[in-house]
């Protein structure tokens, strides 16, 4: 008989993740993933639904390692607009691979943040340039805050500049990381100079311009996951180096390539395998839309510690 499936919440999510040691799991699975079929990865483009009405969508987003033995299914709500519920609202439904029945279910709105956060990393460890001291951050929300910690894994900061739509909150994240925070009042003032730039907001328009950014930077583009949506004008998606997360969901998903009609030089897996080249001197943007598989390795290594201790605590209970 099959047994119930365990509720994972993303308290015990955040307790769980050990972000060094997700970075190289999804550093592994970015890369397998570029192999095709030989990578053992399979993971379609995500399933959008549309909800017009109410300025949401609805994504459904499985995937499947053969090389972890890892299937789950993350479905995600994202409503731009939500003030009382977070933006984004996920479930990660965790499967046996070797006969489908439902192992957990895991709260997905912690796993999206902090997956995301470290997809970045990877491809700012092989993209930017190694003595990176300003960081810049576009949005100030829940991405804008596990990308702080994600991309301090690889170093700290001497500056740390802020832009947000609303003052407040970026003086309230400003407030979260401390002194090398400094709150900006436009784009054009927190990217001056910035060796890495991040954004992380919800704009629909471009709000990054090329003449701002110096050469040599560094910028993860992880908002504007619809493809009438945008956050990088189209001369700088034109004159940048674009590796991509997905060739196949930046295809459909990601308005800053398809409008811009942009060349992606590389998925970040083609990176990682030697593929292709690593152009960290030249002004680089990685374009992420997020994968199924960075969900999935998550999810196995939270279940797999979970279970861990549910076992230790039966065999040595307190
Ligand atoms: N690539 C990927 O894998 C993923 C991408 N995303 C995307 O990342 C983005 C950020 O997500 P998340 O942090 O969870 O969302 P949040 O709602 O938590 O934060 C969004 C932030 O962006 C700010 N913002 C909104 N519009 C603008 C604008 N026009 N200019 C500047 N700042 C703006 C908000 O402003 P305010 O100051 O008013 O609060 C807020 O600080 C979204 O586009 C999301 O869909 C999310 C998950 C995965
Ligand atoms: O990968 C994800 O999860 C998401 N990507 C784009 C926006 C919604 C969530």
């Amino acid at each position: 008989m099959s047994q119930a499936p365990k509720y994972i919440s993303g308290e015990e999510v955040e307790k769980l993740l050990d972000l060094k040691e997700l970075l190289n799991s999804i550093e592994t699975a970015l890369g397998n993933y570029s192999k095709g079929k030989d990578g053992g990865v399979v993971q379609p483009v995500r399933l959008v639904v549309p909800i017009e009405k109410h300025h949401g969508h609805l994504g459904v987003m499985p995937g499947y390692s053969s090389s972890d033995e890892a299937l789950a299914t993350k479905i995600v709500a994202f409503y731009p607009e939500n003030k009382d519920l977070p933006t984004h609202q996920a479930w990660v439904l965790m499967q046996d691979p070797t006969n489908g029945s439902l192992n957990a279910i895991i709260d997905g709105v912690s796993i999206t943040s902090i997956r995301t956060g470290i997809a970045s990393a990877v491809a700012t460890k092989h993209l930017a340039n190694p003595n990176s001291r300003i960081l810049a951050l576009i949005g100030a929300g829940v991405q804008a805050r596990s990308h702080f910690k994600a991309l301090s894994l690889l170093q700290s900061f001497d500056e740390v500049r802020i832009f947000s739509r609303t003052r407040a909150s970026a003086q309230k994240l400003a407030k979260e990381i401390g002194k090398t925070a400094k709150v900006c009042s436009s784009v054009e003032e927190a990217v001056e100079d910035a060796d890495i730039i991040t954004t992380v907001s919800f704009a629909t328009t471009p709000i990054l311009k090329a003449e701002w950014v110096k050469p040599g930077a560094h910028i993860n583009a992880v908002g504007a996951c619809r493809p009438d949506w945008r956050e990088l004008e189209s001369r700088l998606m034109q004159e940048s180096v674009v590796y991509c997360d997905s060739r196949d969901a930046c295809s459909q998903e990601a308005g800053d390539i398809i409008l811009s009609e942009c060349d992606v030089f590389a998925e970040i897996g083609e990176v990682i395998n030697g593929e292709k080249q690593a152009l960290w001197e030249k002004t680089t943007i990685f374009k992420s839309v997020g994968m199924a598989i960075e969900d999935v390795l998550s999810a196995k290594i939270v279940y797999e510690k979970y279970m861990h201790q549910l076992k230790q605590d039966s065999e040595y209970p307190a």
